[in-house]
């Protein structure tokens, strides 16, 4: 099997062209293997690029653990960039979809190589059955929750997959690796959820350590930043358009008002190629 590695704003993944090879009959056991940063190539997981019916391309995620995800903003990004720069389809306005739903991409090229691109990620999700979490309200804003002898106040939004945002005077290593994996695994998160900690540093611009789930800490999370967008809005803590520093570097977020999406604006980079098993 060939793959690429490549990440966006340092979030790397393991992407597989299925349009020239057979999809991996295990991608949760392939995800796991490609992503062990000691045993394998070292990734934050893995995406699979396929072909799709009324679109450019699907893309399929697996965290480094092996579970699914519906969705990843960093990934898609990437994916546009994949999928233009291998000549799969070579616009400048690509489709892609993630777990049925239809992403539209505008990409931004420099001696013919995409180097950002900018995502309709669609409307959030801010039903508390559908997010999903048992927290109350539609959606939870900063809502009291009891972890680890403490008391935050979280907001939850789903950006086709779960995310527990929290604002916090400092994002330490103690909150970020210690409370966030047992955020994401609490039973009020039914099927697990992505932890954003964040810091505000004024009403456009907010410092970001996101928890993922499955993969651990990550040095960004796009589908996060969009989310934190969103909660920012709805607490009153932010503006409807922002810059999230992550980690890994910068992320742009608007929340239109007027069609109720969240776009996101961001780089994508290729690093190598290789052959598995080596
Ligand atoms: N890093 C991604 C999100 C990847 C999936 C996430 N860990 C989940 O399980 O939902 C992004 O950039 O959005």
């Amino acid at each position: 099997m060939q793959f690429t590695k490549m990440h966006g704003a340092g979030n790397d993944y393991i992407y597989v062209d299925c349009f020239r090879q057979p999809t991996p009959a295990d991608p949760a056991a392939l995800a796991r293997a490609v992503s062990n940063r000691h045993f394998g190539v070292g990734a934050d997981g893995l995406i699979l690029i396929c072909p799709a019916d009324g679109a450019d391309a699907e893309m399929r995620m697996f965290n480094a653990d092996g579970s699914y995800s519906e969705m990843c903003g960093n990934g898609i990004r990437c994916v546009a960039k994949f999928v233009h720069d291998h000549g799969i389809a070579v616009r400048d306005q690509l489709r892609i979809t993630s777990a049925g739903k239809q992403f539209l991409l505008d990409l931004e090229t420099r001696s013919g190589k995409v180097e950002r691109v900018r995502v309709d990620m669609g409307e959030p999700i801010l039903t508390a059955r559908d997010i999903p979490t048992t927290l109350a309200g539609d959606p939870p804003v900063d809502a009291p929750f009891e972890i680890a002898g403490r008391t935050l106040a979280v907001t939850c939004v789903s950006m086709g997959n779960p995310h527990c945002v929290t604002y916090v005077d400092s994002a330490t290593d103690e909150l970020v690796l210690g409370v966030g994996p047992q955020i994401e695994t609490d039973p009020r998160f039914p099927r697990r959820t992505n932890v954003e900690f964040i810091e505000v540093l004024n009403r456009e611009t907010v410092r970001q350590r996101t928890w993922e789930r499955g993969s651990g800490e990550t040095l960004a999370c796009g589908t996060g930043a969009c989310a934190v967008c969103v909660a920012g809005v709805l607490t009153g803590r932010t503006e409807r358009r922002i810059t999230s520093k992550l980690l890994g570097g910068d992320l742009q977020l608007e929340w239109d008002e007027a069609t109720n999406h969240v776009y996101m604006t961001g780089p994508a980079a290729e690093i190598f190629t290789g052959d598995w098993p080596a």
